[in-house]
């Protein structure tokens, strides 16, 4: 086992990668609520039922997805990545394709289950690889630090610490709110554990803060361990394959296009720019390019496959996996911990719904921190690669969206090269996809 997933040429061993595993999937827990949330729009009053998915259904798909995701991920790819139903696109899923395009949830599955079997076939036929391959260095590190900006600033609305303002969109929440203050205690306890160099600092100040806001009454005791009744599967399960036998005009139109394209655009530059900031935080990259790179897409396009069939919105690579990777992982081994987690999540229900997000926050702000730490490979003096970087870098977190900070960094890089004179230096795929980013914004953002 130790020598399928090299843990002496990774310089590391059974202890590192456990506690990697377990805080990734501390980290990621919170999607095992929140996603049945989202999906069964639950903070939208007076819906007919007929407009929701089902709560029960949707947490199993999840975990199962994400226990899929993981195990292929760690087995055939052996990065030390989670994945899960992301965030950027279950809103999308709910907000945008159920509610006003009106789509039924039914189709918006089979939409996941094509942009899926699109990426399938992109990666086999070698097409993704090369588009990642092709991506200049300064830019794969702007997109590493755009993330951890967006990812941290996820963590901080989490924690409530930052809120929305009417007058500047976004300000300081009120600290001494429960939530503020305990996520604030879990992030002293964090750094501190960071900065003194101790294995595993993310998971024990996930911990302790459970524990603390267990004794402040801020968490929830959970009202039971184990919990063997599952929820049926079966008012999800298939159902992203009926359109297709029985209703395949619904199918056929521009709308439909749109909603396949959309997921299929998030999740292609998401996961590309997810798997290199992980591998390059955890020391895997070589050459600026990222080994086994097909495997690794093919494990995240088999998750979004599956996740269709069983119920959810597109399942994607998580940039929580750099909490893992910070607490040690280097192996796909953390990655097969955190499905079997994932796998076990699904008797542990009571436990886990008491991890609030204001526990994980701390987490997502350290993360932030640690992958804004690839600036530090760009060289600033260049301004025509200063440019495309910084926007990359900026507008992922204020457009709320990392498609939309590779989308706005992209269509910049050529120009400003050109402009400098060193077109010879950007391959051609930057030109195509500078092309395909401004179709993006004109019919489909
Ligand atoms: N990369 C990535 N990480 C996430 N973590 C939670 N949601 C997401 C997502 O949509 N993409």
């Amino acid at each position: 086992m130790k020598k399928y997933f090299q843990f002496e040429e990774l310089g590391t061993n059974y202890r590192r990668e456990i506690i990697g595993g377990l805080t990734t999937f501390l980290a990621m827990a919170y999607i095992l609520v929140v996603n049945p949330l989202t999906l069964t729009l639950e903070s939208v009053p007076d819906l007919p039922d007929s407009m929701r998915m089902d709560y029960g259904a949707v947490f199993m798909a999840t975990a199962l997805a994400a226990a899929i995701g993981c195990l292929v991920m760690g087995i055939l790819a052996k990065y030390p990545i989670a994945l899960a139903p992301g965030m950027g696109l279950n809103a999308f899923f709910a907000y945008t394709v159920i509610l006003t395009y009106g789509i039924p949830w039914q189709t918006a599955l089979t939409g996941v289950l094509f942009s899926g079997l699109i990426f399938i076939l992109l990666t086999l036929t070698g097409l993704r690889e090369t588009i990642i391959n092709a991506i200049p260095a300064e830019l794969k590190y702007a997109v590493g630090a755009g993330i951890g900006l967006y990812i941290t600033f996820i963590g901080l609305q989490n924690a409530e610490i930052i809120v929305d303002n009417p007058a500047t969109l976004v300000g300081l929440g009120d600290l001494s709110n429960s939530s503020a203050l305990l996520a604030i205690f879990g992030l002293v306890v964090t750094v501190i554990f960071m900065v003194r160099g101790i294995q595993g600092g993310i998971f024990f100040g996930i911990l302790i803060a459970a524990v603390v806001g267990m004794i402040f009454g801020v968490v929830n005791l959970p009202s039971a361990v184990i919990d063997l009744s599952l929820p049926s599967m079966a008012p999800t399960f298939g159902v992203a394959l009926e359109p297709i036998f029985n209703d395949f005009g619904s199918l056929m139109n521009i709308q439909f296009l749109v909603v396949v394209l959309t997921f299929l655009f998030v999740d292609f530059f998401d996961t590309a720019g997810t798997l290199v900031a992980v591998a390059n935080q955890a020391g895997l990259m070589k050459d600026n390019k990222l080994p086994r790179a097909s495997k690794a897409l093919l494990a995240d396009s088999i998750a979004t496959v599956s996740g269709a069939i069983f119920g959810t919105s597109t399942t994607t690579s998580y940039i929580e996996s750099t909490s893992g990777v910070a607490a040690g992982a280097r192996s796909g081994f953390a990655a097969v911990v955190t499905g079997i987690l994932f796998l076990l999540s699904i008797f542990f229900y009571p436990v886990l719904e008491v991890i609030t997000s204001a526990v994980t926050a701390p987490a997502l702000i350290i993360v932030g921190v640690l992958m804004v730490s690839a600036l530090g490979k760009i060289d600033w003096s260049r301004f025509e690669i200063a440019v495309p970087a910084f926007l990359t870098m900026i507008t992922m977190p204020l457009g709320y969206s990392i498609a939309t900070g590779i989308a706005i960094g992209f269509i910049f890089y050529p120009i400003t090269m050109l402009v400098a004179g060193k077109g010879k230096q950007i391959h051609p795929i930057m030109y195509g996809l500078f092309v395909i980013f401004i179709l993006y914004f004109i019919f489909l953002v």
